[in-house]
């Protein structure tokens, strides 16, 4: 009887969010925004030079305000609602679960077997799901830790579910769990057991990280022997299978890393993807596959429950491509927060959230390149004509047309059995000719592969939509600050480029294809993350143009149209201010992430721009650098410097704005009279304020110092830039 009344409530429910007052301060920035380019034009005439590239900066910055109002305008959040789907415990599909590795020392194993271990630990049927490590680095040390990972899961799984564990985690749980003295001494001993187990683990592991180099390859690891990183055959091993015994408690968990040789293209993520969608698909074949970076955890064992109330609950069960959870970190919870509460909410309300590479459950016949329309016919599919889609594999183009067919594959317990064709459809070789990287899986061709997929699945019309459970679904760890950061931050901007300047492009799609308008401006807001640069930088050294060429880009204090810039700044950012407070963020990170902001386009984003440009000529190629995984001390908000070009930018606004100040100050002393008014000089003071590490870093040593030999770069861009300053206005 319970069933069938659960079976008529809804498994999720849209909440749209009223926000009235946020819509309204985003109209007011707009209209003063359009006064001031307004104002600006109709006094072009009387102004020089500084005034004309003001205006040009200010039309950028209104045409991306546009773009973040469109996509701040109707948010959307869904409820969800688990339990009903537990109800109807016998209809959950079978859910693939795939992390990608590539880099046993970037990316620490322990890390990885960590958030492998909250992937087998989740609260859904252990039958159901099966977990798929894709080791890019073919180390013989990642292998090693998933098997000993593999043993200790067969305790920690039952453990946690005995428990009804929050974290499972096991890095995350252990440090801040002990059971009070109050709980029952079962559960003391087995929290005990279980931490003297995880010790064991990561000693086990941490020992084996050591000695790596002179690791004993016999037995199952005989077939790492004689393997280089980039060089080297297919390995696939079964680690644990779950062949349908009330003992088999843990998932089944397969080792993979993909065939590769130096002259083949290997397509870093995507490619990886693809290999483990195809690799699933024999063994498996699940309808849905979520997948994750090594560092990402699960950190909600409802996880995939909750996406399931989004995939399965919508009337015909075809509202969804993709459910896609927000980034969120564990070491700088305040990381990414601001994006994903207003503009991630906002483009929910759209045609669905970005596919963000991680915490995403995606719909595997979607995947195969299924489009809206196509549903109904899915029937009549030819082989020859599979076989050209999806490469030559009899065994795999048979589990492919099952997808297709919408025929969900059932649950496999001898997964060994394909281990052959698996080794196969793993060689690098295997995607010559076929539609892979191109119509099918994960798209080639940019490295923001995610952002490139979720953009060509969004053009035939699909929605994603958004899984944002209380706690967090999945944590991982933060960018790092510093060099590393930047090299992340300009690949994103590159990445982000390359779609923009491809065919694929959103506009392309809108004209052409079926993506929504809107979602097409949300897409040109993170596409252009690039281009920004460029108009952020102009503005920026603006003042110290001004003060050094005795001139104004400002209206004077005593003109009223002051009042418009003024209005503009200050309303923006107590608004920015207020959303970091509605957030629970403090207004130190508010501050921080303002300056931050201004660092990061100034400096990746523009090396990300002219990176991205060297490519369109063929000047350079693309590369995805991995970003490294470490647990990081709380002064990360220290800017960290090293001689890398990085910190060019950002020395040479400090030096130009320093050497802004000493000419007006001279002038003073001599003229008394000054053609550049008070607004120049507070930009210029506001410029150093969030650049101000850089400014500090003049005067220090060791990592949060700037080393001499960038010094001297800034210093001779510095002095081009205050010549050419003098230049310009010997000629008007
Ligand atoms: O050749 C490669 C390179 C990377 N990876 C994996 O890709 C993931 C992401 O790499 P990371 O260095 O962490 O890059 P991030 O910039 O942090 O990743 C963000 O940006 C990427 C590109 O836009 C997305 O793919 C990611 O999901 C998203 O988290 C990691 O699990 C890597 O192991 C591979 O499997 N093979
Ligand atoms: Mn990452």
């Amino acid at each position: 009887m319970a069933n069938t009344k659960s079976s008529c409530l809804p498994l999720y429910e849209k909440v749209f969010h009223k926000n009235t007052y946020h819509r309204a301060l985003d109209v007011i920035i707009l209209f003063l925004l359009l006064c001031l380019l307004f104002y600006r034009l109709s006094t072009l005439k009387n102004h020089g030079f500084a005034w004309f590239l003001a205006f040009l900066c200010e039309s950028c910055f209104t045409f991306i305000w546009i773009l973040i109002v469109n996509c701040k305008w109707t948010p959307l959040t869904y409820k969800t609602y688990p339990q009903r789907l537990q109800e109807r415990i016998q209809e959950l599909p079978p859910v693939d679960m795939f992390v990608t590795t590539a880099d046993a020392e970037l990316e620490p194993p322990i890390i990885t077997v960590n958030t492998v271990l909250s992937l087998l630990a989740v609260d859904y049927p252990v039958h159901k799901l099966a977990c798929y490590v894709s080791d890019d680095a073919c180390s013989p040390l990642n292998f090693y830790s998933l098997v000993e990972a593999s043993k200790f899961a067969k305790l920690w799984v039952p453990f946690c579910k005995k428990y009804n564990v929050q974290i499972r985690a096991p890095f995350r749980y252990f440090p801040d769990s002990e059971p009070s003295d109050s709980s029952s001494g079962e559960l003391l001993q087995d929290w005990k057991n279980m931490k003297k187990e995880y010790e064991k683990l990561s000693q086990n592991i941490e020992h084996a990280a050591k000695r790596s180099s002179l690791f004993d390859l016999t037995g199952e690891m005989t077939v790492f022997s004689n393997t280089e990183r980039m060089n080297h055959p297919t390995i696939v091993k079964v680690i644990s299978e779950n062949r349908g015994g009330l003992s088999d408690e843990i998932p089944h968990l397969v080792y993979i890393s993909r065939e590769k040789r130096p002259k083949h293209p290997h397509h870093y993520k995507a490619g990886a993807m693809n290999v483990l969608t195809r690799v699933s698909g024999l063994m498996t074949n699940a309808p849905f596959m979520l997948n994750v970076d090594c560092d990402m955890y699960a950190n909600n064992p409802e996880i995939v429950l909750q996406a399931m109330c989004l995939h399965l609950g919508s009337k015909n069960e075809n509202e969804f491509a993709f459910i896609q959870s927000p980034q969120y970190f564990y070491d700088r919870p305040e990381n990414l927060c601001i994006l994903n509460e207003y503009i991630g909410k906002g483009i929910v309300g759209i045609q669905g959230p970005f596919y963000q590479g991680t915490g995403a459950f995606h719909r595997r016949d979607v995947v195969y390149g299924l489009c809206l329309d196509q549903i109904e016919h899915q029937g009549n599919i030819v082989e020859d004509e599979l076989l050209k889609k999806f490469g030559n594999s009899k065994e795999f183009i048979k589990s492919a047309a099952q997808t297709l067919e919408g025929k969900t594959g059932g649950y496999s317990s001898n997964i060994s059995r394909s281990l052959d064709e698996a080794h196969r459809v793993a060689d690098c070789g295997y995607e010559y000719g076929s539609s892979w990287g191109d119509e099918v899986g994960c798209l080639y061709g940019a490295t923001a592969e995610d952002n490139l997929t979720g953009l060509v699945i969004h053009s035939k019309g699909w929605r994603s939509g958004y899984c944002l459970p209380i706690p967090h679904a999945f944590l991982g760890c933060a960018s790092p600050s510093g060099p590393a950061g930047m090299r992340q931050q300009k690949r994103w901007a590159t990445g982000l480029l390359e779609i923009l300047f491809s065919k694929r492009n959103p506009i392309l799609a809108t004209l052409i294809g079926k993506l929504q308008f809107r979602q097409c401006l949300a897409y040109l807001w993170i596409l252009t993350w690039g281009l920004r640069s460029i108009p952020e930088l102009c503005y920026i050294a603006l003042p110290a143009y001004c003060i050094i060429t005795n001139s104004t880009f400002l209206p004077k204090v005593q003109e009223p149209t002051v009042l418009i810039p003024l209005a503009l700044f200050v309303i923006y950012k107590l608004y920015t201010l207020l959303e970091y407070i509605q957030a629970g963020l403090s207004i130190r990170s508010w501050w921080v992430n303002n300056c931050m902001a201004r660092i990061v386009t100034t400096s990746a984003w523009l090396f990300g721009l002219v990176n991205a440009a060297l490519e369109q000529f063929g000047f350079s190629e693309a590369v995805f650098e991995i970003t490294q995984k470490i647990h990081r001390p709380s002064d990360v908000d220290e800017v960290m410097f090293d001689d890398s070009p990085f910190f060019v930018p950002g020395t040479t606004i400090i030096l130009v704005h320093l050497a802004a100040w000493a000419t007006g100050l001279l002038r003073l002393q001599s003229q008394g009279a000054h053609g550049s008014g008070l607004g120049d000089y507070f930009c210029s003071v506001y410029v150093v304020l969030c650049f101000f590490p850089f400014l500090r870093g003049l005067f220090m040593t060791g990592k949060k110092g700037i080393p001499w030999s960038t010094i001297c770069k800034s210093t001779a861009l510095a002095l081009l830039f205050v010549q050419w300053c003098k230049m310009m206005s010997s000629v008007n």
